[in-house]
């Protein structure tokens, strides 16, 4: 599914993530570390929002030189999401469906799985953390991607949506999309039929089990 060689991502303070070689089959992977051991830098890396040096393939489309064809292949939720305040929720699934050619049918399945029917048409400038957080797994899952990655995908939700949440994780990786994930709450994630787990420290990959 997903394949890193010679990945390097570095910020101007020094920090770094390098990782010289991981394959990652299709199937959930939990990414796990401290604070600041670099798993929210590896995932946005991994998504094309921040850039990074070296070969990146999902599926065998490359991140460096298919940049839009690889994107449009990811699904990401950031964990503080921000979106325009002036927007709604409806403005930009409309956007993200239209890109990801998702149907009415995923749109309404979604809506009532994450709850978000009640506020969408609202000003995102209006919402809670918990809306927020709603919204961006709501566009992560929209169009079907290849390989969905969720950065502390339970914080901030309440505990019936963290609940729905993990059904349509499940649901999803069996019919074969791919998840990278990060969570401090160690709650919802023992209840995911996990393939692998890797440890993050100081922006290396301590262990992969
Ligand atoms: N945009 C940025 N510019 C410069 N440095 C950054 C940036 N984002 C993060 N860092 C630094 O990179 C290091 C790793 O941060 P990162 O957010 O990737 O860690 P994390 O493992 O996701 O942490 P947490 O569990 O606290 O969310 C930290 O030292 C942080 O200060």
């Amino acid at each position: 599914m997903l394949s890193l060689s010679g990945f390097e991502k570095k910020y101007p303070s020094g920090f770094e993530v390098v990782i010289p070689q991981l394959d990652l089959p299709e199937g959930i992977h939990l990414i796990l570390g401290g604070n600041g051991s670099g798993k929210s830098t590896l995932l946005k890396a991994l998504a094309g929002i921040h850039p990074a040096n070296g070969e990146v393939l999902l599926n065998g489309t490359s991140l460096s030189s298919q940049p839009i064809h690889y994107r449009r292949k990811i699904g990401f939720s950031a964990a503080e999401p921000t979106f325009p305040e002036y927007l709604n929720l409806t403005d930009l699934i409309t956007v993200v469906a239209k890109a990801k050619q998702s149907t009415h049918a995923e749109i309404a399945e979604l809506t009532t799985i994450l709850e978000v029917g009640e506020f969408m048409t609202y000003p995102i400038g209006g919402y809670s953390s918990g809306m927020l957080k709603k919204s961006a797994l709501m566009l992560a899952f929209l169009g079907k991607p290849e390989l969905i990655i969720l950065d502390e995908p339970f914080t901030t939700i309440d505990a019936q949506t963290q609940g729905q949440l993990v059904r349509l994780i499940c649901q999803r990786a069996k019919e074969g999309t791919g998840f990278l994930i990060t969570s401090h709450q160690s709650g919802p994630i023992e209840l995911l039929p996990v393939m692998s787990v890797l440890h993050m420290r100081s922006g290396k990959l301590a262990t992969h089990e």
